[in-house]
């Protein structure tokens, strides 16, 4: 069976609460589609607001983070708990800022997948290569220890519904989209790896998005290739440009 595509906007440190009504209005019509699952992921604070403004269309709310305890004594953090009773639906995690700034790692990321697993919330777990790593030719090896650390203890079953968001950093906020040629091959990668991890109906079922400076222009024939199932969308998410790139066909 074809995978259903998945373009999700990561709306990063931007938009107030106001700020993001204002804009999930602006888009709201240019993203409709009857064949691609839309996802706005979008800062804690931003949530409620986005999540009823969205009431009644296509548009699902994904969070950018989220801790892996239930509860208690973590200052500042959001837990799973929270993330559904608001309406949520899939979160990003192990997004490369958060390794870089927010130190978390292979391990870490591991956690937050299971958690969201068992609070029924759909993991968008991402992964991908610095330029020096591509440049020493180490991005697969690289990037097949973050998938597989991340996927450790999830089922086959889990795994089938999750996604994997393939984000070279230096292609993020770069304006330096990766070629069609280097997504492919990547994505591509990262299936074998899943099919060796689980089993082939796995892999075949995951789906795998690229990210990284994706705009109208570049969206079309990333996502026309054979491993690529959609996009993770940065800073084109902030614009209508994100409803072209939805309807990409
Ligand atoms: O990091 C990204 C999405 O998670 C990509 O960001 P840009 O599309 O702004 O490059």
């Amino acid at each position: 069976m074809a995978r259903r595509k998945i373009v999700a906007g990561n709306w990063k440190m931007n938009k107030t609460p106001s700020e993001a009504v204002a804009l999930v209005e602006e888009l709201k019509p240019l993203v409709a589609s009857d064949d691609v699952d839309v996802v706005f992921c979008v800062p804690a604070i931003d949530i409620i607001p986005v999540a009823e403004a969205v009431k009644g269309t296509n548009i699902q709310v994904g969070a950018e983070n989220m801790y892996f305890e239930e509860k208690g004594a973590y200052t500042g953090e959001i837990s799973p708990a929270m993330l559904v009773d608001a309406g949520v639906k899939y979160v990003v995690l192990g997004h490369s800022e958060r390794r870089e700034y927010f130190a978390e790692t292979n391990e870490t990321v591991n956690k937050k997948v299971l958690k969201a697993f068992e609070h029924g919330i759909t993991p968008i777990m991402c992964c991908g290569e610095t330029l020096e790593q591509r440049e020493q030719g180490v991005t697969m090896d690289f990037i097949r220890q973050q998938v597989k650390v991340g996927l450790q203890n999830v089922t086959a079953d889990q795994a089938k519904t999750m996604v994997i968001a393939y984000e070279p950093i230096w292609a993020i906020g770069t304006g330096k989209t990766a070629t069609t040629e280097q997504a492919q091959e990547v994505c591509s990668g990262i299936r074998a790896c899943i099919a060796e991890v689980y089993d082939e109906a796995t892999a075949e079922a995951i789906r795998i998005q690229y990210g990284g400076s994706v705009n109208a222009t570049t969206a079309p024939e990333l996502f026309a290739q054979p491993d690529i199932d959609g996009g993770l969308v940065g800073g084109a998410a902030l614009k209508p440009d994100f409803g072209k790139i939805v309807n990409y066909k």
